[in-house]
Parts: C-alpha cells; sequence; structure tokens
C-alpha cells in the first residue's frame, strides 16, 4: 500500500488512470474481457514509465497482492491452436472424445529423482503464472495435459506453459519423448 501512494505520487497527471497498478485492480474482476483490458492496459501503462518507476510499479503491484503475470484467458480459435502446436513438438492435441480440448504430452526421465525434479521446476512456473497441469507421475514418466477450465477450452496460457515445461524437460535427464 505505502510503494503504491508513492508511486502514484511519482507519476505525470496524465497517466493517473492508466498506470500499472490501476491495471491491477482492474485484474480483480472476473469477466475475461475486463481481464483482456486490464491487461493491455497494464502492459500500455507499463511502457509509458522510466525503467526505475517500471520496476518499482511491478514491486507495488506485487506487494499488494493482486497482481500474477496476466495472460489473457480467451479460448483460442482452431487456427490459432494448430499453429501454436506447430512450434511445439510432441504436444498434442485431445480429441478422444474422454477429454477434448486440451493438449497432453508425455515425458520420460532417467529416474524418479529426475522426473521429480522436473515436476518441481514446472511447479514454481505453474504458480508464477497462476496456471496449473494436470499430471501423473509413474516412477520415471510424467504425463502432462494442459486446459484452461478459466475460459473452457485451450488458451495462450497454455501454449506458455507448454514451452516453459519443454524447456525444463530440456534441462532435465530426459531418456524419451513419448
Ligand atoms: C483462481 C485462479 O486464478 C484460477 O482458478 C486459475 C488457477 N489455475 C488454473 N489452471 C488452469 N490450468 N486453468 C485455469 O483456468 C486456472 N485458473
Amino acid at each position: 500500500m505505502h510503494l503504491r501512494c508513492s508511486l502514484a505520487a511519482q507519476l505525470p497527471k496524465r497517466l493517473s488512470s492508466a498506470t500499472p497498478c490501476n491495471a491491477a485492480l482492474l485484474c480483480r474482476s472476473s469477466s475475461p474481457r475486463a481481464s483482456l483490458t486490464a491487461f493491455r492496459l497494464q502492459r500500455a501503462a507499463a511502457a509509458t514509465l522510466p525503467m526505475s518507476l517500471r520496476t518499482t510499479a511491478s514491486i507495488a503491484s506485487r506487494s499488494s497482492g493482486l497482481q500474477k503475470p496476466v495472460l489473457p484467458v480467451v479460448a483460442l480459435t482452431e487456427a490459432e491452436r494448430t499453429s501454436h502446436l506447430a512450434n511445439l513438438p510432441g504436444w498434442k492435441y485431445l480429441t478422444d472424445g474422454k477429454r477434448d480440448d486440451a493438449i497432453a504430452k508425455s515425458f520420460s526421465f532417467e529416474d524418479f529423482n529426475e522426473a521429480f525434479a522436473f515436476m518441481t521446476r514446472v511447479a514454481a512456473h505453474a504458480e508464477k503464472m497462476d496456471h496449473h497441469p494436470e499430471w501423473f507421475n509413474l516412477y520415471d514418466k510424467v504425463d502432462i495435459t494442459l486446459s484452461t477450465h478459466d475460459c473452457n477450452g485451450i488458451s495462450i496460457r497454455d501454449i506458455e506453459l507448454a514451452k516453459l515445461i519443454d524447456s525444463e524437460a530440456a534441462r532435465g535427464k530426459v531418456s524419451s519423448v513419448v
């Protein structure tokens, strides 16, 4: 709160309605449209701030407990999904009727330690993004399914998380990707 107030005092008047902090407040709204507006406002407002204030704004909104990095929660169109998946080798779109509208990939590591260490690294990203995988671990194997409950489909959050998952798998001792 203190940081938020001191930041506001340093901002020029014209920015008073478009600060990252105000955008963070908007993020509390549950409507996807408001969330998208907040996301754009946050980005636009942050871009207008000098670097030193950007950092302060980010700390301020984090310390207020309102803001986690916000990516829009809107279901991708079929064309968008197909084009994103083309850049995500091994990720499959599930259409088996058991679990529609999700993407999935299976990883196989050298042993349980490697598998669990990978899951721990992914869990840290998931918490930071406020976006969580469904997963199943059996010894050295980790099966991961991603979808966005908030929009009942696949959103850009799933794509971003899938990229992070792939980069964390690459850091571990992978024996194969199924
Ligand atoms: C309240 C909280 O922000 C939401 O429930 C988040 C948490 N993690 C989530 N994870 C996933 N995979 N989908 C969501 O829609 C989602 N929503």
